[in-house]
Parts: structure tokens; C-alpha cells; sequence
């Protein structure tokens, strides 16, 4: 059950899970605007942190260039206190927690009412992967086949010019996705034995998409997902 903040106000805790590649971020974004979570996004985290040049963002480059998880400490040092200061929001988790250690971490501080995990194959992810390309400030995500921006290379928003980050190049990508897989499976075993896990398995978000949001519709009463959507924007 979503915890109850007062008699008037519910919280919705979620996480989303898949390998990279997946569609969290794009299926996060659908999930923030149709049903009001904050989506939180460990990359995304990650990526503010290199881009400020903080410790652990110094640290955390040093391990995705080489396509390895960032050590467990530094995630949840950097993770858990954001998640306290927002002890009054309904919020979705993408990516993470992605080991054990990490949801150990997070079933100490705060009960999650659903955990979705995307299953894909291993094919489409390499291929959608290799079509990836990211506005670097904003974390905004495009694909040149599935969703191009208006103008090849620049950002629909900003006009800024578009990157490929170092992660999805070939070098890096195959070691994350072997990688991916064992470290995984424990975590999904958690979820699956309290009873939170949905797993969805598609080559396409579009075909995906309808099961999450009827899955959500059901439970996230819509009076308490439009008071969420109004408190985000
Ligand atoms: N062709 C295709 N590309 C997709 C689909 N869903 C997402 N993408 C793209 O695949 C890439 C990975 O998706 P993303 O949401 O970033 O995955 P994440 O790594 O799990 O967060 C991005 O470039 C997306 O635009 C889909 O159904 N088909
Ligand atoms: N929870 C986490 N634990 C360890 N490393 C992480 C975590 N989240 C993100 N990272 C690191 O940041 C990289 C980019 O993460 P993310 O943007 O979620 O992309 P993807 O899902 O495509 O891997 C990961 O490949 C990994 O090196």
C-alpha cells in the first residue's frame, strides 16, 4: 500500500529497472508527465556530478568510461539523502538500485509500493544503444530512428549540439550489458518475493506502454496523481 503522509495526501514510491538500454528514462519521462512522479535518474545524477566536477562525480567517471557500476557506497551516499529531502513527494527511481547492497540500502530508508522491470532483448538493446544520443545539460534522450530531434544533431529545446556518451560506444556497452544480468537477478528476486515486481517484456515501448499505464492507473487513484502533477509543475 502507498504510505500515508496525512488524511488527505498519499505517497507513490517506484522503481524502474532494465538494462541500459531499456527505455527507463523513456518510459520514466511518460510515467513523470502522465502520472506526476518525480523521476529521479541515477545517470542523470551521476552525469550533473562529472559535468560539476564534485568528488564523487571524479570518482564515478572513472568506472562508467570503462562500462563498470560506480561502487555501491558512492550511490547511496549520493542517492539517499536526495530521496530524504523528499520525504513529501510521490517519486519513480530509475536506476537504482541496481545490486543488492544498493536496495539493502534503500529498504532501510523508505517502503516502495511497485517495482517495474523491463526485459529486452539482448539484440534490441545493442542496436538501440548504438542509436542513442543525449542533450548533456539536460539529460533529454533522443534516438536517430525511434525519436529524432527536429534537427539532425541538435536539441529540440536548447539547440544545443547532441553527444553520444562514452558509455553507449561499442567498447563499453558490451561489458554493461553482460554485466547487467548478475548483478540484477538478486535484486528482481527481492522484489518478486515481497510481491512488488511487474515485469514487462517487449522489443517496443510504444507496445509496453499501455500495460504500465493501466498498471499505474490502477493504482495511483487519480485524484492523488493530478494533486502530484500540479505540486511537480
Ligand atoms: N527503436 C526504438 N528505440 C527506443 C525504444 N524505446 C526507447 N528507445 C530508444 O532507445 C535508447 C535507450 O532508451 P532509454 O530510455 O535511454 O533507456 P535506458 O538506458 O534504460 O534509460 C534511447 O535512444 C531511446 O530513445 C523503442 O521502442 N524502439
Ligand atoms: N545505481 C547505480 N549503481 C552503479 N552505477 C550506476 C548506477 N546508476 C548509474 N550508474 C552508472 O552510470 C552509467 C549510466 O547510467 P544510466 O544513465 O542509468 O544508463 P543506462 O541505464 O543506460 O546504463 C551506468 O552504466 C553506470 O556505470
Amino acid at each position: 500500500m502507498a504510505q500515508k503522509l496525512d488524511d488527505t495526501k498519499l505517497l507513490f514510491r517506484a522503481v524502474i529497472m532494465g538494462p541500459p538500454g531499456s527505455g527507463k528514462g523513456t518510459i520514466s519521462e511518460r510515467i513523470a508527465r502522465g502520472f506526476g512522479l518525480q523521476h529521479l535518474s541515477s545517470g542523470d545524477f551521476l552525469r550533473e556530478n562529472i559535468a560539476s566536477n564534485t568528488e564523487a562525480g571524479v570518482l564515478a567517471k572513472t568506472y562508467i568510461e570503462k562500462g563498470l557500476l560506480v561502487p555501491d557506497h558512492v550511490m547511496t551516499r549520493l542517492l539517499l539523502p536526495r530521496l530524504e529531502e523528499m520525504t513529501c513527494h510521490s517519486w519513480l527511481l530509475d536506476g537504482f538500485p541496481r545490486t543488492l547492497a544498493q536496495a539493502e540500502a534503500l529498504n532501510s530508508s523508505c517502503e516502495l509500493d511497485l517495482v517495474i522491470s523491463l526485459n529486452i532483448p539482448l539484440e534490441t538493446l545493442k542496436e538501440r544503444l548504438s542509436h542513442r544520443w543525449i542533450h548533456q545539460a539536460s539529460g533529454r534522450v533522443y534516438n536517430m530512428c525511434f525519436n529524432p530531434p527536429r534537427v539532425q544533431g541538435v536539441d529540440d529545446i536548447t539547440g544545443e549540439p547532441l553527444i553520444q556518451q562514452d558509455d553507449d560506444k561499442p567498447e563499453a556497452l558490451v561489458a554493461r550489458l553482460r554485466h547487467y544480468k548478475d548483478v540484477a537477478k538478486p535484486v528482481i528476486d527481492v522484489y518478486k518475493a515481497k510481491g512488488i515486481l511487474h515485469t514487462f517484456s517487449d522489443t517496443d515501448t510504444d507496445r509496453i506502454w499501455p500495460y504500465i499505464s493501466s498498471l499505474l492507473s490502477a493504482k495511483i487513484p487519480t485524484d492523488i496523481a493530478d494533486a502530484q502533477r500540479a505540486s511537480t509543475h
